[in-house]
């Protein structure tokens, strides 16, 4: 049963897995298999979102780390020999990846974020970005299976069709594994989860003390935003958690509007905020570099510019 296969941690995850493997598939002319944990009803809704077949696993043990799939996961890839698999790029996912690559002696495309078939209708080009988001990379494996893990929210989810049929199959459990997991708890969370905010105010060393932070807070409260800081505001000076840092070595943000408030846009940054649909740059340097990919830029000064949009958006909004 060669074909696309798509693995992931969570329901969210699979969806735009599916969503890319339907197009893989189609493009292969094969089918689309879907390695998930869970329980049937789970398999019956990958099956609804485009999943030919779907291979289930039962969730794994409190003690038990998701590495200790990796041999059931290689044992059905030697068995059945898929073309493609790509497995969801979470912290676990990546870790699951490589090992699996490794027992397949396959290669690895790490944060694919696009997909070209080439002319002998087997092998993809694939594109993943290099130096911080400043240059794309094209890579193709030229080992089989051809492994990549995908970024999160980078492909559309597969939408529902009703009516579809498929079989679910339910894989052995893992052998016991030689790392177990002691203990596991959930980190406080300091912040609001800039990853899925729909608008960011993103702030950067142009502020001047943390009090200041005031004038960013009352922004984002009139439009209804999450507050975001460039890496310096948390790691060095400490004004905001970690979890709210943007860029290569922080988050990724999607917003449909970023608003980078005394910000200079050095690349590190900016890889992190290229898929946010509208970019607002507020800056008092009109040389500084975040202009070059803002839609609407204010060069002035963010003490003078924030008083006064927070106050004209609140009449607005009022109106
Ligand atoms: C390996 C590596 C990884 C990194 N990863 C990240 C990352 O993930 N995220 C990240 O953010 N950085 C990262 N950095 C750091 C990055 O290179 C920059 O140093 C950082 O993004 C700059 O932050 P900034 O824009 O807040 O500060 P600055 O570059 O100092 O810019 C401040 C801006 O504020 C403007 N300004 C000053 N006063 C005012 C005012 N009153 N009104 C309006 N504008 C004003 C200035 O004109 C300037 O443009 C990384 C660096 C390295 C080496």
């Amino acid at each position: 049963m060669a074909g696309v296969w798509v693995l992931a941690e969570t329901e969210e995850r699979m969806f735009e897995l599916l969503g890319l493997g339907k197009e893989l598939s189609k493009q292969l002319g094969c089918k689309l298999f879907a390695l998930a944990w869970g329980q049937q009803d789970d398999g019956r809704r990958y099956i609804e979102h485009g999943a030919d077949e779907v291979m289930l696993m039962d969730p794994p043990g409190s003690d038990q780390p998701l590495i200790a799939y990796v041999p059931v996961i290689a044992e059905e890839a030697r068995n059945h020999d898929p073309d493609v698999i790509l497995v969801a790029a979470t912290a676990r996912g990546k870790e699951l990846a490589a090992r699996l690559a490794s027992a397949l002696g396959t290669g690895l495309v790490s944060e694919c974020t696009s997909f070209r078939l080439r002319e002998d209708g087997k092998t993809f080009d694939m594109e993943r970005m290099v130096f911080g988001g400043a240059a794309v990379q094209t890579v193709t494996c030229v080992t089989r299976p051809q492994m990549a893990t995908i970024p999160p929210r980078c492909f559309s989810k597969a939408l529902p069709e009703s009516g579809r049929q498929g079989e679910i199959r339910v894989l052995p459990a893992p052998p016991s594994c030689p790392v177990r997991v002691v203990d596991k708890k959930p980190r406080a969370q300091q912040a609001g989860n800039i990853e899925e905010a729909r608008v960011v105010i993103c702030v950067g060393r142009g502020l001047e003390k943390e009090e200041d932070l005031k004038l960013v807070r009352d922004l984002a409260e009139v439009v209804g935003g999450e507050i975001a800081c460039t890496r310096p505001l948390a790691e060095e000076l400490k004004w905001l958690p970690e979890e709210t840092y943007v860029g290569l070595s922080g988050k990724k943000v999607k917003p449909d509007l970023y608003v980078g408030v005394g910000v200079s846009g050095q690349v590190q940054h900016t890889t992190g905020i290229r898929d946010a649909k509208i970019i607002c740059a507020i800056n008092k340097d009109e040389n500084a570099p975040i202009f070059s990919m803002a839609d609407l830029g204010i060069v002035g000064d963010l003490y003078q510019v924030l008083p006064e949009l927070t106050k004209q958006l609140r009449e607005a909004i009022k109106r």
